[in-house]
């Protein structure tokens, strides 16, 4: 067999050259590996020969032709006649792109920088089809489409693979298609009370804001204050330290932050008697939160049974606590004069969790310890990396460092009391911050929102489970995915140009005044997006320019006074919490616990990394292991010390 057939082929097709490169070094691939397997294999290994080229010249003819047609569908869509999500070229039929997609956070990089963001693509693993969102402007309509386009297979994955969910539960959940609106959709026949999904989400949406939310802050401060001065743990396992007005060395930040995060959020959450009766929570929810990627990865328990051991342990030891606190407390006080918290169901919105899977026979006593650690999870596993990034941060740069401190000072006054009343009814004055404050200060803020930025990676999917749905234009068939990574928004210098917003470093690079407008400033809107591309791209460009001829120790003094805070115009470009009407009903929550948890910290002590040597601060980097499941965890362990404050 020889080339030119192929070649001839190739010649014939009128390909246009943004593709032709990949098109024409496969057919010259396969041609050159055609003849050297014809030169090399005698006649009599003539099956064999075929054997092991067959596959390959199909793969190399799958390829093109796939690629062809994804050339085609974006033709079509350049002429405006109709919108088509082209399906990315691909090797093997049936498999598609299954195996890239193992991946997802190496593989839509990729993607990306090979199509572009501006129209949506279409991946498939087997007969499941992801379309892949990368362009604001349709996240945006992806998010407004929240009533047809849900994200209950998601959740249901992550309840019934990461949380143990018992399959009957998962029916349950799955057969309701009642939707999540107040009101049930005209086509579903599921009785109100068993309309679990509205259920869910609405109890959670209603009861983690307003007053819930204040009484709920108070109370995590409250705790975190009384855990900061009781005697701390140096390490998991290790005798605890009293940290006193000298220094006190300690082997790692991040486990030391997720210990106290944990304990607090745990109870300010689920009320004191779940870690008396199960201290070990605070280690076994870390180790639990270390083996996301393997159970996302549905490995096998044979093959991870330390991490279904632990599992195990949580859910027993969260069974438990439920029989307990039936025993003491009763889950329907949820009056407007009944205790926000109360320390064996904790908050209302536990209590309310309880109160409705009580009457459902199908949320048996498993079912509701995997809800609750499904809640449990999602209150600390995000939170304390993005509070570990914010602060590390501060602890590399002294100035960053102390303008943070000025704001948190800023929103100091009273100490707190010594005690706090009966059933902890905690009101916001109890506390030492005057919250408000601290939540409006306007580098604490960019700080804050530029740590989610750059450190949580997050794979915001939405199904259209009940029909076709139309995205701008581009229809989604029933059952169809829509992938969102929010990581090609945040590091899309492109998009946040057009956003209006001037990049001072790059996406790569952590910018605590990111998120600082100039007095005046407003998003650009319509044609004058386009504009503001390109006058911020070139902007970009001499920016970065001037970053690289700083060097590293070029130090830009920072500089806030007279801007303020701003996210508009980041609809769909930041996207820590994804959006719509599934958005992440924990958020105002998670940042008070960010904010706070720095707040308490630098109020009470002083703290300095300790590493051997300084340039070992700026290797620290995060674990892309954990990339698309939330936030990122550092790599390796970053040794520090802290001195109690005195005075
Ligand atoms: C930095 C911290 C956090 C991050 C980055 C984060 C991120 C997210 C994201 C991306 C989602 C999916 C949203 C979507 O599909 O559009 C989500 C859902 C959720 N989050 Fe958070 N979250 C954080 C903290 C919290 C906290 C503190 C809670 C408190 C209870 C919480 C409770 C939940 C719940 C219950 C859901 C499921 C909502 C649903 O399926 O309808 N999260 N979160």
């Amino acid at each position: 067999m020889d080339a030119p057939p192929l070649k001839g082929l190739w010649n014939t097709l009128a390909i246009p050259e943004r593709w032709e490169t990949t098109a024409h070094v496969a057919s010259e691939k396969l041609s050159s590996l055609l003849s050297f397997f014809h030169h090399l294999t005698p006649r009599t290994w003539l099956p064999w020969y075929w054997l092991m080229v067959g596959p390959l010249l199909l793969a190399c003819l799958t390829y093109l032709s796939s690629t062809i047609r994804f050339h085609m569908a974006r033709r079509r869509d350049n002429d405006k006649r109709t919108l088509q999500t082209p399906l990315v070229p691909y090797w093997v039929p049936g498999l598609f792109h299954s195996v890239s997609l193992f991946s997802p956070p190496v593989f839509l990089p990729e993607l990306i920088k090979r199509f572009g963001t501006e129209r949506p693509v279409e991946v498939r693993a087997g007969w499941l089809r992801f379309i892949v969102i990368a362009n604001p402007e349709l996240i945006k309509t992806v998010f407004r489409k929240s009533k047809q386009v849900a994200n209950k297979s998601t959740t249901l994955f992550a309840l019934e693979h990461l949380m143990g969910l018992p399959k009957d539960a998962v029916r349950f959940f799955r057969a309701d298609n009642s939707g999540l609106s107040a009101t049930p959709r005209k086509s579903s026949a599921v009785p109100e009370d068993s309309r679990i999904n509205f259920l869910v989400a609405h109890s959670s949406a209603k009861l983690l804001q307003g007053v819930h939310l204040e009484a709920m802050s108070a109370k995590y401060l409250s705790t975190l204050f009384r855990t900061l001065d009781a005697p701390l743990h140096k390490a998991p396992g290790s005798h605890r330290v009293s940290v006193g007005s000298g220094w006190t060395e300690f082997p790692d930040l991040y486990t030391f932050l997720q210990r106290i995060t944990i304990g607090s959020t745990v109870e300010a959450i689920a009320g004191s008697k779940l870690l008396e009766l199960y201290p070990g929570l605070v280690d076994d929810l870390p180790r639990f939160q270390s083996y996301v990627p393997k159970f996302l990865q549905l490995l096998p328990r044979w093959l991870i049974p330390e991490a279904f051991r632990v599992r195990d342990r949580l859910l027993g030891g969260i069974k438990a606590w439920h029989v307990h606190a039936h025993q003491h407390s009763d889950c329907n006080r949820l009056g407007p004069d009944d205790p926000e918290w109360e320390p064996y169901f904790g908050i209302k919105l536990v209590r309310r969790r309880q109160q409705y899977a009580l009457e459902l026979k199908e949320m048996t006593a498993d079912a509701r310890a995997a809800e609750d650690l499904g809640l449990l999870f999602a209150s600390t596993a995000n939170m304390t990396p993005a509070a570990f990034w914010l602060i590390f941060e501060a602890l590399k740069d002294p100035i960053l460092q102390s303008r943070l401190k000025a704001e948190v000072s800023a929103s100091l006054r009273a100490p707190p009391p010594e005690s706090t009343n009966g059933e902890g009814n905690d009101k916001s004055h109890d506390t030492p911050f005057d919250i408000a404050t601290l939540l409006a200060q306007p580098l604490l803020q960019s700080a804050y929102a530029e740590s989610l930025r750059l450190f949580v990676s997050v794979l915001v999917s939405r199904v259209a489970e009940y029909g076709d749905v139309n995205i701008a234009g581009y229809t989604v068939a029933k059952d169809n995915f829509l992938v969102m990574y929010s990581h090609l928004l945040a590091l899309n210098p492109g998009e946040w140009a057009r956003a209006g917003r001037t990049l001072t470093k790059s996406l790569e690079e952590f910018d605590a005044e990111r998120f600082l407008v100039e007095p005046g400033w407003t998003r650009p809107l319509g044609k004058q997006a386009a504009a503001a591309t390109e006058k911020n791209s070139t902007d970009t460009v001499a920016a970065e320019k001037k970053t690289k001829s700083q060097g590293k120790s070029g130090h830009v003094p920072l500089s806030y006074d007279g801007r303020r805070f701003s996210m508009d115009g980041l609809l769909g470009l930041w996207i820590p919490y994804g959006g719509g009407d599934h958005i992440c009903p924990g958020r105002h929550l998670a940042k008070r616990q960010i904010l706070l948890t720095f707040a308490a910290l630098f109020t009470k002590f002083d703290l300095e990394l300790t590493f051997p040597s300084p340039s070992a601060a700026a290797d620290v980097k995060p674990d892309m292991r954990h990339a698309g499941f939330g936030a990122l965890p550092p790599l390796g362990k970053v040794p520090f010390r802290m001195r109690r404050k005195v005075g």
